[in-house]
């Protein structure tokens, strides 16, 4: 007896979506159903291995695709692993896969775009539903003797029941809607599953009708040899992009790629790509990472992230290695002298091929770094190891850099000012704030390039790149930027001092007015044109730095940062003369405030800014 059950509700939203909204890209349906068919087998492959009653005398795993005309259907059959009644309902009757809920949360309600993502998030078994009105499931685990069927027209609900199967694996019927020929035409089927089978280690075969003399019979329709196990010569550009698309679901080619087979000491075949566009889910704290994993050709595991660090996460390939056990675990590639070699030259690998891109071809390289370079930034805290290469790869806006270009840390040092010794940068919150900012004007006025350093992770990376080139990297927003030696004025001592002596009173007056809220007021040296500016003691956290972590929600106490007055403002000049307490205390205010403001940060109080601002603005009217 069939028991009917009801679909958990996102399912019912899924198909919802896959039956009302999915007119364009319809085939891939086929794509998710072959891929599963092939994951079924890698399955099978790999238990088999410690059970080799598994495989029933069959070991030729292969996918079949039949198509029956008069019934409307189209049937894709495997000899993989199968399902247990309980795996049915668990696979087919919920969404189990965290990628599948997360394509539910990212859906955009546009068709195009929301199509596009079922190619990202691989939405599976589902998409049957976008071609078929009913879709039957034959299915058999390996080893047990007891076959289920599930059919459901995708609309609420489905039924399961206990059915004979002599094969194991699993046979899907597809009971196509009306205007949806197109699937049972041999030349179309033939076509989309070269498309996307062509690279699957497993034979994909299409059933071709009896016609006249021809009795009909199974076509192989893929090589069924893993790509990378070729030669390089034999592989063509197209089938290179054939096997990215697969493995990243990325419609677009890759940026670039290198395919090698390694003998020696260590025997592996690794063929590692670089997209040309960040995927979606590139800054999330669990997106996919790593290579796919082979052992002799077998399928051992997706995004095994221990073959490559975090910094190249957007690197998507597959490693084939001869030296590990067929049994490894991903506890076991924690800590195993293979891995652990394949992934320092995996990183060699990587960097090298990057390093050419920036050699010889400028524009593919600013590709990449557009879409690559905030996380190859990570690299210089995280691997020490590599850390001169990848600096090599880092590319900076500077003062003097405009729109899109950057430079080198190689190229600011050869272009740095005479008597400069070292390397200037400034960060913030984004390229405008930066270039505006009062701390870069001094460093304008001598024609000193500084570099600006907009990224989150620039704060991280900063830190740990002490120096370059001998020379120390230093922030024009710490106290101790020594532009002395820059200035070549050699009245500037005396004239200094003069300065400081004529302001001596309004400095301790602002200093009494603004207390706690900094640590001291002096005379800058860096200002030419803003009235002030904040800057931090020589060691302490950054203020940029201090905003980022506390973005990030951290409690973190906050320095007291260094009030820097422009004796060459006009507001100093006011201030020296005005004696009034009340509004001196609010130009004192106004000081800190649009020192504040300047670099991109809020006000604690702006309501009080405000106030202060209208009174100062209006005190003549
Ligand atoms: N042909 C099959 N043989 C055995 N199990 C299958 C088959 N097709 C699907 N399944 C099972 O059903 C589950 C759900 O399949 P579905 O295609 O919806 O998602 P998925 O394959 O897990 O995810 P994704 O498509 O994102 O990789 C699979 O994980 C697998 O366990």
């Amino acid at each position: 007896m069939a028991e009917t059950r009801e679909f958990q509700a996102e399912v019912k939203q899924l198909l919802h979506l896959m039956i009302h909204s999915m007119y364009s890209n319809k085939e891939v349906f086929l794509r998710e159903l072959i891929s599963n068919a092939s994951d079924a087998t890698d399955k099978l492959r790999f238990e088999a291995l410690k059970d080799p009653a598994l495989l029933e005398g069959d070991a030729e795993y292969k996918v079949e695709i039949e198509v029956r005309k008069d019934a409307r259907e189209l049937i894709i059959r495997d000899n993989g692993i199968g399902m247990s009644e309980q795996e049915v309902i668990e696979n087919l009757g919920t969404i189990a896969n965290s990628g599948t809920r997360k394509y539910l949360e990212a859906l955009s309600g546009d068709e195009k775009k929301d199509s596009q993502l079922i190619g990202q998030f691989g939405v599976g078994f589902y998409s049957s539903f976008i071609v078929a009105d009913q879709v039957t499931v034959n299915t058999r685990r390996a080893g047990q003797e007891q076959g289920v069927r599930w059919v459901s027209a995708g609309e609420g609900d489905y039924t399961i029941e206990p059915v004979d199967k002599a094969t194991r694996g699993t046979e899907i019927v597809l009971h196509l809607r009306d205007g949806e020929d197109e699937f049972l035409e041999h030349t179309r089927l033939r076509h989309v599953i070269h498309k996307y089978s062509e690279h699957l280690s497993l034979p994909v075969r299409l059933h071709r009708p009896a016609d006249g003399e021809d009795e009909g019979g199974y076509d192989t329709v893929n090589q069924g040899t893993a790509l990378w196990a070729r030669p390089k010569a034999d592989v063509k550009d197209e089938e290179y992009h054939d096997l990215y698309r697969q493995l990243s679901y990325d419609p677009e080619p890759p940026l670039t790629w290198s395919h090698n087979k390694v003998e020696g000491n260590l025997e592996y075949s690794s063929l590692l790509y670089i997209p040309a566009k960040p995927p979606f889910d590139l800054w999330d704290r669990d997106s996919r990472r790593g290579l796919k994993l082979y052992v002799q050709r077998v399928f051992i595991m997706d995004d095994a992230e221990k073959l490559l660090p975090s910094y190249l996460r957007f690197v998507r390939g597959v490693i084939d290695s001869n030296d590990l056990p067929l049994n490894v675990s991903r506890e076991l590639l924690q800590s195993h002298r293979v891995i652990d070699k394949i992934r320092a030259a995996s990183i060699k690998r990587v960097l090298s091929v990057l390093g050419d891109l920036a050699k010889n071809d400028a524009d593919k390289f600013a590709r990449f770094y557009d879409a690559f370079g905030p996380v190859i930034k990570e690299g210089v805290v995280e691997d020490p190891d590599n850390r001169d290469k990848i600096i090599d790869l880092l590319r900076f806006h500077t003062t003097r850099t405009e729109g899109q270009a950057r430079i080198s840390l190689r190229d600011y040092v050869e272009r740095m000012a005479k008597g400069q010794e070292d390397i200037y940068y400034l960060t913030a919150e984004n390229l405008t704030t930066a270039k505006a900012s009062p701390h870069l004007e001094a460093f304008a006025k001598r024609d000193i390039e500084v570099l600006l350093l907009t990224d989150r992770v620039d704060e991280w990376m900063v830190n740990a790149l002490p120096e370059f080139d001998g020379k120390t990297l230093k922030s024009v927003v710490r106290g101790d930027v020594d532009l002395g030696k820059l200035i070549e004025d050699p009245q500037a001592e005396g004239e200094k001092a003069r300065v400081e002596a004529l302001y001596k009173d309004v400095i301790e007056r602002v200093q009494g007015v603004l207390g706690e809220r900094v640590e001291s007021v002096r005379v800058s040296q860096r200002l030419t044109e803003s009235p002030s500016c904040l800057v931090v003691a020589d060691n302490a956290m950054s203020r940029h730095l201090e905003q980022l972590l506390r973005q990030a929600g951290e409690a973190i106490p906050g320095n007291k940062p260094i009030l820097e007055i422009n004796p060459d403002h006009p507001m100093m000049t006011r201030m020296r003369e005005t004696l009034d307490d009340d509004e001196f205390e609010d130009l004192s205010h106004l000081l800190f405030e649009q020192a504040v403001l300047a670099e991109g940060s809020q006000l604690d109080d702006p309501a009080s800014f405000v106030k202060r601002l209208n009174r100062l603005v209006f005190k003549g009217a």
